[in-house]
């Protein structure tokens, strides 16, 4: 026995400088208190005007001083933690669990069959024994095109994976390996023919494969293009015309392939290795059964391995979410076979990181705050939430099986398993397992597997499993684990937050919400944490209250903050300052820009009054029986003059949506009482009415410049992204509007 063999897998660390953060903290909250004493001593007496108004921005205070609090919970004692890889192989090297991976797809128009088989050779390429390896590809579109994507991406793996494990590749997807390495030297180092080039500074074979890769991409986007599959696939696959029929309805039944049987002694490598297994599954799909998004692919998923391979691990990811470090599958190891604390993890989450963020970040995408505070908070208080993405699942979790103390995992259990079955009979017996009425009368969707009852089934699936005993680790290692593709419009990202904000609260308003499901389960501070998510969409009505009251109060001539010679007003000026000051240090600090900053704040206001509101008006609708539930699935392409000017920081408007008259009709009445308001202080510079209302006209001062791009979408752009005529008639109709009503 070496002596490392009971030196723990990974370590915790705790953040530094939290004395800081504690004393930050002491600060708002003294000064809330003061704030809160100013508003309960200055009451507007019955009668006077303005007492509603009053009343309203009172309970609003309090509400946000308990969002605060929420907040600060989570940043309180935020961990990182660290993994011995090597310990693990030096330990384990041939006893490694098999892992079962899932890559989900829905729609090969917008998820383009060229990017899912880009995830999925990153994935099958990980450092980690193929034969171990399994990957899944559920395609909820049932697409002809996305399975013929599918059977070049196999053909090609038997040459990707041997060059990745050759060259030591980082990142494992083809696509953005080229474009990384062999692009930029293509166009300054190579002549046009590149295979004459004899002093290329990129070896021949690299050269070579990326020819062969470039080949397979057009192959794949020409039939793409040309809506139809070449005749040698066809002839291959019988009966594939008849699922080109069947799949074009909407309509079909399972269709499962293994395109690569990693059990099968032939199925090598062209170096002769053996080759990850490769299982393609479109579940069946009837009108008369919901067939519930993405989770209830992920059930059918699970159950169609347990079939083939029933690993012990399962990984997660979204179809645009390639593996950008091929040891991810060892880290998380490490915390799953650790001796002393592996046992009661149930799984390991990965943070979501995207590609394709530009430095000021436009849409605030980055979710920098979210991944390197907000997760390792969560994690100090009990275990990051399960976002879906990027997540190692131990496969007792995912089937319903609540942690005991006494459970110890036997690994060996799982890799004696080997199902001596022909493909073909696998395939077959599989099927069913996927098919549309499987899950009648059972408990799938409610105590196994992933849950039905939300539009985000990731955080309710991570939650139950939380209150089932088990463990949650959240790893963010230095070269991040997969990047996926953020919104590149604004229309996009709100909403994607819209369908978050009112999952999320279906979660809050359910048996579901963490204060009673996680009664004596999980911690008070983990189940406080929670809070931060779930509480969106409400937020939307205490942020819409704050951006129109004081305003229309400004423009009606109605103070609500003390004026400015008052010492009162030290209170509110120091813990608005003290706490943007605070965010926008924690933004620079986690990698972003002042700019950044600003779009951040633009953004949080954005989404709140248009993203949650309509979240809680979806979540009200759904309530009352008006609407079903849907899923609108995030568009991981874009035009080129799309992309142009997401690049350039355009915001794009373009089409007209009653998110964009909201957007426009608040930037509008903030303009007009901005305006209104400066001009009855002019008129009554001598009477000193400005000192009443000088905070009031900053707010509405500060709502007027970040709304800028607003008005410059209504009224000085005239590119196809501006913000449409039929917008600006209706924000310019309901501003005034408003303000007519306020005024009268
Ligand atoms: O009916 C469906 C709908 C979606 N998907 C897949 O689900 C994934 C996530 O969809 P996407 O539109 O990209 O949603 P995002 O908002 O980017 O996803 C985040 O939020 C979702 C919950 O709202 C989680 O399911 C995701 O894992 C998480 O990344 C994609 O791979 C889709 O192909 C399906 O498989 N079937
Ligand atoms: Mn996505």
């Amino acid at each position: 026995m070496a002596k490392d063999d009971n030196l723990p897998l990974f370590e915790t660390k705790s953040a530094k400088g939290r004395i800081l953060f504690q004393i930050y903290s002491l600060l708002i909250f003294v000064g809330t208190c003061f704030i809160f004493a100013y508003r309960l001593s200055h009451i507007p007496a019955k009668g006077e005007p303005g007492r509603w108004a009053w009343m309203g921005l009172f309970f609003l205070e309090l509400w946000f001083c308990f969002y605060w609090f929420v907040t600060t919970v989570v940043r309180w004692n935020p961990i990182y933690r660290n993994t011995f890889k090597d310990r693990l192989s030096h330990r384990y090297e041939k006893a490694l669990p098999g892992i079962d991976i899932f890559v989900c797809t829905a729609d090969p128009v917008i998820e383009p069959p060229v990017m899912v088989i880009n995830t999925v050779l990153s994935v099958m390429a990980y450092d980690y024994p193929p034969e171990k390896l399994s990957v899944y590809l559920s395609d909820d579109g049932g697409s002809n095109l996305t399975f013929y994507a599918m059977l070049e991406a196999s053909r090609f793996s038997k040459i990707w994976l041997p060059f990745c494990k050759k060259f030591k590749v980082e990142p494992r997807s083809s696509k953005v390996y080229f474009r990384i390495v062999v692009e930029p030297l293509r166009e300054s180092v190579l002549p046009k023919e590149w295979s004459t080039v004899k002093k290329c500074p990129i070896s021949s074979t690299k050269i070579k494969l990326c020819m062969l890769y470039e080949d397979m991409k057009k192959r794949i986007e020409n039939t793409t293009k040309l809506g139809q599959i070449s005749e040698e696939i066809s002839k291959e696959h019988k009966g594939f015309n008849e699922w080109i029929l069947v799949a074009s309805r909407h309509d079909h039944q399972t269709i499962l392939q293994i395109l690569i049987d990693g059990r099968d002694s032939e199925a090598v490598d062209i170096q002769g290795q053996p080759l990850p297994t490769l299982v393609y599954l479109a579940r069946e799909k009837r009108t008369q059964y919901h067939h519930h998004f993405k989770a209830g692919a992920m059930n059918a998923l699970i159950r169609v391995s347990s079939r083939i391979n029933n690993s012990p691990i399962i990984l997660n990811v979204d179809c645009d979410m390639y593996s950008n470090n091929s040891k991810s599958v060892r880290d998380a190891l490490c915390f799953f076979m650790d001796e002393e604390k592996g046992n009661e993890v149930g799984f390991v989450q990965f943070p979501q990181a995207f590609e394709n963020l530009t430095k000021n970040d436009l849409y605030s995408s980055s979710l920098n705050v979210a991944r390197q505070m907000e997760m390792p908070g969560f994690d100090g208080n009990g275990g990051p939430c399960y976002i879906g993405t990027g997540c190692f699942h131990r496969r007792e979790t995912l089937s319903g099986k609540k942690y005991n103390k006494n459970f110890k995992e036997n690994w060996k259990r799982w890799s004696n398993r080997s199902v001596e079955e022909s493909t073909r009979v696998l395939e077959e017996t599989s099927k069913v397992l996927a098919s549309c009425n499987y899950e009648e009368n059972t408990q799938w969707g409610k105590e196994i597997g992933v849950k039905y009852d939300s539009a985000v089934e990731d955080v309710l699936t991570g939650l139950a499993i939380q209150c089932g005993g088990w463990r949650s680790i959240y790893f963010n290692p230095e070269r991040k684990g997969f990047l996926g593709v953020a919104p590149t419009t604004l229309l996009q990202s709100l909403v994607q937050y819209r369908r978050w904000s009112y999952g999320d609260f279906q979660i809050f308003a359910s048996r579901h919400c963490p204060f009673v499901l996680g009664y004596k389960k999980i911690p008070l501070k983990l189940q406080l944490s929670y809070c931060i998510y779930l509480l969106w969409a409400p937020t939307s009505l205490t942020t819409l209250y704050y951006v129109i009251a004081p305003s229309l109060c400004l423009l009606k001539g109605i103070s609500l903050f003390p004026q400015i010679s008052n010492p009162w007003v030290l209170a509110f000026v120091f813990v608005i300052f003290l706490h943007r000051a605070y965010s926008l240090g924690e933004c620079i600090w986690f990698g972003g820009t002042f700019k950044g900053w600003w779009n951040d704040q633009r953004m949080w206001l954005y989404r709140r009054t248009t993203s949650y509101f309509f979240g809680l008006l979806d979540y009200i609708l759904k309530q009352l029986g008006f609407t079903k539930s849907t899923f609108v699935i995030t568009t991981k392409v874009a035009d080129d003059d799309v992309s142009q000017r997401y690049e350039q920081d355009v915001m794009e408007f373009g089409t007209s949506s009653p998110m964009f008259t909201i957007l426009a009709t608040l930037a509008l009445l903030n303009a007009f009482c901005f305006f209104g308001g400066l001009k009855r202080m002019i008129a009554d510079l001598e009477t000193m009415v400005w000192e009443q209302f000088a905070l009031q006209i900053l707010l509405c001062g500060l709502l007027v410049f970040i709304n800028l791009p607003v008005y410059q979408g209504l009224f000085f752009r005239k590119d196809v992204a501006s913000l449409p005529t039929s917008v600006s008639y209706q924000s310019t109709i309901f501003a005034l509007l408003a303000c007519a009503i306020a005024l009268y």
